[in-house]
């Protein structure tokens, strides 16, 4: 794998979430298994946004779930998820719930995660409640009203239920209520596919707020991991657009993990690319990298698909990148 980001999941523990080794496989429909995910290793340290990307059917999806713990391991699948270094698989139900406290999800059709039966502050201060988080139900209320005022949800949906809400206004719930515990760790499912372009566009600007916020701390933060013969490469030649401003969060943002097959769509929001092909990680590199010189052929693939990026110097137009010395 070219492993080129801050960290390669092998590395002695960091604070955040690791997954070591992971292998995963689903019934092939004859009797036999077939391999999903094959000894997947990787850190998603605190305070970092990564966009885990890959053509449809790479395994991003069962990637997420087995951080989630949604998946139950076969007798073949193996690997371990790991949270500030201490295993988190077969946990019990108590601890299983301090785990969702800290680790929240927006999936794929947010709309339809919604509770039908609830109203949207219903909706955002459920998780609070189940998930233990201190403070009494009108300061529930009052930190629901605030987070949808955040995400700019007009106060005239705050009573409705999700039928009533557009596409865009049901993903605003959905990351209002992922972010309700105050999670350390977000991690989307193609947050934007599905979206018409106007909603696309508010929905990755409501994201790139959150990204600008944890740039700005990855600044100042201690350097990670770098294999020893990546330690002189220059700087990416390209930076990204500079997102736009930070979402104004009383708390401070979570580390983001955006699983997406559009390098475009994430390109504003996360400062390093996670490339997977066939079930294994072939890429991990600072976004400005991948843009510019990705080195496996599937990087490349998702590359050259982007037609053109905004970038500082004008408009970003692929090109054939030169052969990178391994
Ligand atoms: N429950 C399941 N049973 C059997 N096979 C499955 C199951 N879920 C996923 N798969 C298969 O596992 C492979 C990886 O699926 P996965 O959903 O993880 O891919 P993905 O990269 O998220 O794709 P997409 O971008 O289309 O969502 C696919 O070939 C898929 O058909």
């Amino acid at each position: 794998m070219g492993a080129r980001g801050p960290s390669c999941g092998r590395c002695p523990s960091v604070e955040g979430l690791r997954v070591s080794n992971i292998a995963r496989s689903y019934p092939d429909g004859s009797g036999g298994l077939r391999p999903v995910l094959d000894g997947v290793s990787l850190d998603l340290p605190a305070g970092h946004s990564a966009a885990l990307l890959g053509r449809s059917g790479c395994g991003k999806t069962t990637l997420l779930r087995a951080l989630l713990l949604l998946d139950v391991p076969g007798p073949k699948d193996s690997g371990e998820i790991l949270l500030d270094g201490t295993p988190v698989l077969r946990r019990s139900a108590r601890r299983l719930r301090s785990y969702r406290r800290v680790v929240q999800y927006v999936p794929q059709d947010a709309a339809s995660s919604l509770d039908p039966r609830l109203r949207v502050v219903s909706q955002v201060t459920r998780p609070m409640r189940t998930l233990g988080v201190p403070g009494s139900r009108e300061e529930h209320t009052a930190a629901a009203e605030d987070l949808l005022t955040r995400l700019e949800l007009p106060r005239q949906v705050w009573h409705s239920r999700p039928h009533e809400l557009s596409g865009g206004q049901a993903q605003r719930v959905a990351i209002a209520r992922a972010l309700a515990p105050a999670p350390r760790h977000l991690l989307l499912d193609e947050p934007v596919s599905g979206l018409d372009p106007a909603l696309r566009r508010q929905v990755l600007e409501l994201l790139s707020g959150i990204g600008a916020d944890l740039a700005d701390k990855e600044t100042t933060a201690q350097p990670q991991h770098v294999p020893a013969e990546q330690q002189d490469r220059p700087a990416p030649a390209l930076d990204c657009a500079r997102p736009a401003p930070a979402l104004d969060c009383a708390r401070p943002a979570p580390a983001l993990l955006v699983v997406s097959h559009d390098l475009a769509a994430v390109a504003r929001i996360c400062s390093r690319g996670i490339v997977m092909d066939g079930g294994v990680l072939v890429e991990d590199a600072p976004m400005g990298d991948l843009l510019t010189a990705p080195s496996h052929p599937a990087a490349r693939a998702l590359r050259d698909a982007v037609p053109s990026l905004p970038s500082p110097q004008g408009v970003y137009q692929p090109q054939q990148p030169a052969r990178r010395q391994t």
